[in-house]
């Protein structure tokens, strides 16, 4: 399906009813490497609401088969799915480190999480989808049954390039929904080599229809479409909020992932290594492009400037560069957008009093020059109003501040919009627990860094970080299924 072009990079087509074709436009998009802009990782198709029509009508067709075909036979598929992923993990791995950057081992560990969660929702197949609940009238059977929702639209973001389009396609399909998968244009390529692996385990036609192009025109004509019965969307918050705005017009189901402004706080009985060592792993890995990156460290007073100090030693160690090399540890960010973002937040905290304590440059020279790199920021001296304690950066940057107590602090840690991911470092069993009552967030961590998730587990946030049910593990059934109760009298 794929061929090559200029630059000897591949062009990847739309998988639309079984097929690979190009757009009605005869245009194609680059995506580009943020280690090289130079550098064309591959060309995708620039779609149009012509091509996004065949999707949904491919997408409509095939729903009455695949809700027939049962809810096992749907997992065999993916584990199916599961097995190639599998043995194609290094060029899926390293596609997704050349075109957003993260390091060669993160890309890999992301991909085998994306096997592990197919074999997750695999396994759902032999799994309940219904209760039998006792009726008033004891000769009558009453039971629910989960029934799939219908035509599933799924948009990506491209922070986690297999991982979050398998943790919506899996269970989309699993449950028996069909789906138009819209991905984010800067991590296309990977999402076509992912595809590539659904359409050779033989997904029977249309029930998986891949479409590339732009937000604005792909990603906005798929809310409007008529035959649109869910949308499941992680991205920014603005975009979210209007996929939200939309759908509820709609009367279409919809659940939405957006950012976070994760805390972590550093109490006086914290083991500080380890904390030091989350923070640094939370905050700088995938170059802090994780809606669940730490942001803010919020520390009890009392051991502030020795934990100030252990961070700085850790983050002079890190190693910025081509994720590609063994030796570097933190990548680019992963556009130019990005990139620019980072350095204008640098400039806001420097502009609202914040002091630079470390990196926040850009590296320039040789291998430097054609990408996106800069080092991970530490900024000290924060206020908890400012906006780079406040505003979502989604780049390698960390907002100290200082607090005299846990309560003091998280109060502080809850002092945002977001409420996504919190963690405490503490030995004391009294502030882990005040801690677990009174944060405001979906994800609550206690002496384990901010981010990273367990697939078996609910994702979400709550606050402005999300709208809908949640992510992942069983809780996914909700989103994709609609619930019928059956009554049934002798
Ligand atoms: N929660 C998270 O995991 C993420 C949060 N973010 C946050 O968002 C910021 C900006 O990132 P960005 O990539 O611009 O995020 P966007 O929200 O713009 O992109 C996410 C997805 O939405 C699509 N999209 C864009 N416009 C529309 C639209 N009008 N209707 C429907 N879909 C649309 C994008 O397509 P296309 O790529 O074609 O534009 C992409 O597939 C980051 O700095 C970060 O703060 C970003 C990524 C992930
Ligand atoms: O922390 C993780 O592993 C997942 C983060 C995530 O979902 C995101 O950044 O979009």
């Amino acid at each position: 399906m794929e061929m090559v072009t200029k630059n000897n990079s591949a062009t990847f087509k739309n998988f639309i009813n079984n097929e690979w074709v190009s757009s009605q436009s005869n245009e194609v998009l680059e995506s580009i490497s943020p280690m090289n802009k130079n550098e064309v990782v591959g060309y995708v198709q620039k779609s149009t609401q012509e091509d996004l029509d065949k999707a949904f009508k491919a997408a409509e067709d095939a729903k009455s088969a695949w809700r027939k075909i049962g809810q096992h036979a749907r997992g065999q598929f993916l584990f199916k799915v599961a097995d190639i992923i599998e043995q194609n993990i290094d060029d899926i791995a390293e596609t997704a480190t050349r075109e957003m950057g993260k390091t060669l081992p993160e890309a890999k560990g992301e991909t085998a999480r994306g096997v592990a969660i197919l074999r997750y929702y695999a396994g759902e197949g032999m799994r309940k989808n219904g209760d039998v609940i006792p009726a008033s009238d004891k000769d009558a059977l009453m039971f629910t049954r989960r029934v799939p929702a219908g035509v599933v639209g799924i948009i990506t973001p491209w922070n986690f390039p297999v991982a979050i389009p398998i943790w919506k396609l899996a269970p989309a399909l699993v449950y028996g929904n069909t789906v138009v998968f819209k991905p984010a244009t800067e991590a296309s390529v990977t999402a076509a080599k992912i595809i590539e692996c659904f359409a050779k385990a033989g997904l029977p036609k249309g029930v998986l229809n891949f479409i590339v192009g732009s937000g604005s025109v792909i990603g906005q004509g798929m809310i409007e479409h008529s035959s649109l019965n869910a949308i499941t969307f992680t991205g920014s918050e603005n975009i979210g909020k209007s996929v939200a705005k939309w759908a509820a017009e709609s009367g279409v189901k919809y659940q939405i992932e957006m950012g976070g402004k994760n805390p972590v706080i550093v109490a006086k009985d914290a083991d500080l290594d380890n904390a030091v060592e989350a923070v640094i792993s939370g905050a700088f890995r995938s170059t802090g492009q994780k809606c669940t990156a730490t942001s803010k460290v919020v520390v009890e007073s009392a051991i502030y400037d020795v934990f100030k100090k252990k961070l700085l030693a850790e983050t002079e160690k890190i190693t910025v560069g081509n994720g590609l090399n063994d030796e570097i540890w933190m990548g680019p960010c992963a556009s130019q957008g990005q990139f620019d973002t980072v350095k204008d937040y640098i400039e806001i905290g420097k502009s609202e009093g914040a002091t630079l304590i470390a990196g926040g440059e850009v590296l320039s020279g040789d291998e430097f020059d054609n990408g996106f790199y800069l080092t991970p920021a530490i900024f000290d001296n924060v206020k908890a109003d400012m906006r780079i304690a406040q505003e979502e950066i989604f780049g390698p940057v960390i907002a100290l501040i200082e607090a005299s107590d846990v309560e003091e602090a998280i109060k502080i840690a809850n002092d945002t919009k977001f409420g996504l991911s919190a963690s405490i470092f503490t030995s004391n069993i009294g502030s882990l627990m005040e801690f677990i009552d009174e944060i405001e967030v979906g994800l609550v961590r206690i002496n384990a860094e901010s981010a990273g998730v367990e697939l078996q587990a609910p994702f979400g946030g709550m606050k402005g970080s999300g709208y809908g049910s949640r992510e992942q593990g069983e809780a996914a059934q909700e989103f994709y299924t609609e619930i019928k109760t059956v009554f049934i009298k002798a």
